[in-house]
């Protein structure tokens, strides 16, 4: 049976108003995910990974608005939402772990209450001995002795915080799961820990997933599908295989050469020259032809709209278009 999508985000434009003018952080951006699937966001430092998720779950900062576009989850336009809509659905429907949230947990109160609150929070008339024995059943499931439930943030290593926090986005059951950099500040064996906990989890729950991460190999091992950012908007997403092995936008093959470990040989990392432009007034065109090395006239003028190769497999390049027609 065909799987149902969880998340459809339809030309999602999102702003933020600054003193020098309109930031435009995220600009007709559109993708899906499938119950039970993964997909990760990736792209350089301010490419509006972030602020598509927060954007997401309706948790934009003040000076932040949704400019156009849907974000439909479980068949409803989200965007729409009330104060009171959203307050049912964050958390309880779409939870997400914070980047550096574990440094965030409350040095002098105790791991069980501060895993308790996040449950009480969504169900305040919750009995205490209820209570007790979900965040024990939480412990467990993300893998922590729950001999160590008394223990303060002090007595946790950094992998340990990590899976507090994992069962915190946990505690109300939610279908989908936001992690912003679930593994950065890890040491190497605690992040492919992590990494197996949440994949894990993913299965065990058949939660929806989207990972943000600069690291490709991140999103290799933990997603289904990759969404490939650039200046605030996706220029490909498709299914791990089509995009690592037969992609299509010359910035995700820049992207892709600067992480050696996914092919496994000895391949010298090259660096994309150029910086990402000033979103208060981003390039005419399409957005990454000023570092583009197969840019032409054409990307100056005119912004690229999606040509869909197999297995949707989307791609915003003028240049790859021309390619997919001559092969037609
Ligand atoms: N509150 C804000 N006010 C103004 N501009 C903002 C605000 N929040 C984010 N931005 C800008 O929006 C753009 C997208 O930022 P965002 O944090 O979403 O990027 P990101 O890809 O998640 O970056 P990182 O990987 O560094 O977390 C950037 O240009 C950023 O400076």
């Amino acid at each position: 049976m065909a799987k149902r999508n969880i998340l459809k985000v339809e030309d999602l434009s999102v702003f933020f108003k600054i003193n020098e003018g309109v930031v435009r952080a995220v600009e007709n951006v559109s993708f899906e995910l499938k119950n039970g699937e993964s997909i990760g966001l990736v792209g350089e430092s301010g490419c509006g990974k972030t602020t598509t998720a927060l954007a997401i779950m309706g948790m934009l900062p003040g000076n932040g608005y949704v400019d156009s576009g849907k974000i439909f989850f479980d068949g409803n336009n989200i965007i729409k939402n009330t104060e009171l809509e959203w307050q049912n659905y964050r958390w309880n429907k779409i939870a997400m772990i914070f980047q550096g949230a574990m440094n965030s947990l409350n040095p002098v109160m105790k791991i069980n209450d501060q895993i308790g609150e996040a449950i009480k929070l969504h169900n305040p008339s919750i009995t205490k001995e209820k209570l007790k024995r979900r965040v024990i059943e939480l412990f467990k499931l993300v893998g922590l002795d729950e001999k160590r439930i008394n223990y303060y943030p002090h007595e946790f290593s950094g992998g340990m915080k990590q899976r507090v926090m994992i069962a915190m986005a946990l505690a109300c059951n939610p279908n989908l799961i936001i992690g912003d950099e679930p593994t950065t500040a890890l040491d190497v064996m605690v992040q492919a820990q992590i990494i197996d906990l949440i994949n894990d989890l993913r299965k065990k729950l058949n939660m929806s997933m989207i990972i943000i991460t600069h690291d490709l190999s991140i999103i290799s091992e933990m997603c289904d599908k990759i969404a490939v950012m650039y200046a605030g908007n996706i220029v490909e997403v498709g299914y791990i295989e089509d995009i690592i092995e037969n992609h299509k936008h010359p910035y995700t093959e820049k992207l892709i050469k600067a992480f050696p470990n996914i092919y496994g040989d000895k391949k010298m990392v090259e660096s994309i020259p150029g910086t990402p432009p000033n979103l208060l007034d981003p390039p005419k065109g399409c957005r990454f032809h000023p570092r583009c090395h197969k840019s032409r006239d054409i990307c100056k003028s005119f912004i690229p709209e999606y040509t869909v190769f197999k297995n949707e497999h989307f791609v915003a390049c003028h240049v790859a278009k021309e390619g997919n027609m001559s092969e037609a």
